[in-house]
């Protein structure tokens, strides 16, 4: 079930590196918000802290609040690896276990939550995660080969259907579009406006027509010289960030003015 991020005063850290400070937004459930922004200005580190991913890195932290639904995703009794199996993520490069079969590799989060179930309920559930990532007409006659020898926008979509096959209450995507040819572009676009109905969505990404074409809400990271924190300076409707932002280094950013 989709749900409510709420994100207070969040500052994020790589050891003593300031690398993101004061990040306050409510995203709605069952939106699409993008984040856009120069490089370096902490997209995928805010995006990361989302889901405790950024913890695991030697040295890093978060002070602040993420709380979903009432849940404070870094209160102390809090489990991390929970805390993943409810906000679910998908990267840049797609990463399919590549020795694992195509079926594996959507059963695989499954597994690893320790759900017990029948062969039956698992068939069922593999081939409605690969419904759901619109993969499944592509690969229902070959489950049974590797994950590996999809081409490159089947991977991603298989990417997703692992994401999204044990249910997850946020999808967090990490520039999934970057490594794919235009039409595997829009194939998973197509897909992120069919799983906006389900889940709450946060993606990173580059391009800006993106941006416009996938997203209700648009968050502006932007950082004010090398070694500086990153702030998200503008969240606002999508339609309005790219007509009449708020921020004139919004303004600049989008029409190309810099980054
Ligand atoms: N593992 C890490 N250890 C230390 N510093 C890091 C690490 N990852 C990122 N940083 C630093 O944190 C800051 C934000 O980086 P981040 O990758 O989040 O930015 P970004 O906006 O996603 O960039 P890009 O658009 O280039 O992907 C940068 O100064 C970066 O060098």
């Amino acid at each position: 079930m989709a749900k409510r991020i709420e994100v207070s005063d969040l500052d994020i850290y790589y050891g003593n590196f300031l690398a993101v400070q004061g990040v306050n937004v409510s995203v709605e459930p069952r939106t699409i918000t993008a984040l856009i922004g120069p490089s370096g200005c902490g997209k995928s580190t805010f995006l990361r802290a989302l889901n405790r991913m950024h913890e695991v890195i030697p040295g890093a932290r978060v002070e602040g609040k993420v709380v979903m639904d009432g849940q404070d995703l870094y209160g102390a009794d809090s489990d991390p690896v929970s805390v993943r199996r409810q906000v679910g993520m998908v990267f840049q490069r797609p990463n399919p276990f590549p020795t694992m079969s195509i079926y594996d590799n959507v059963a695989a989060g499954l597994r690893l939550n320790s759900r017990k179930m029948s062969k039956s309920d698992m068939d069922d559930l593999v081939e409605r995660s690969l419904r759901g990532a619109n993969l499944w007409e592509e690969v229902k006659d070959r489950l049974d080969r590797p994950g590996s020898g999809l081409s490159g926008g089947q991977q991603q979509r298989l990417c997703i259907a692992r994401a999204i096959a044990v249910e997850p209450d946020v999808l967090l995507m990490d520039e999934p579009c970057s490594a794919l040819d235009p039409i595997s572009t829009l194939a998973i676009e197509d897909l992120m406006n069919e799983l906006r109905e389900r889940f709450t969505i946060v993606i990173v990404t580059h391009n800006m027509q993106q941006a416009a074409r996938v997203s209700e809400f648009t968050g502006f990271f932007n950082l004010n010289g090398v070694g500086q924190p990153g702030r998200m300076i503008e969240y606002n409707p999508t339609e309005k960030i790219f007509s009449n932002p708020d921020e004139k280094a919004t303004e600049d950013y989008i029409s190309g003015r810099f980054g």
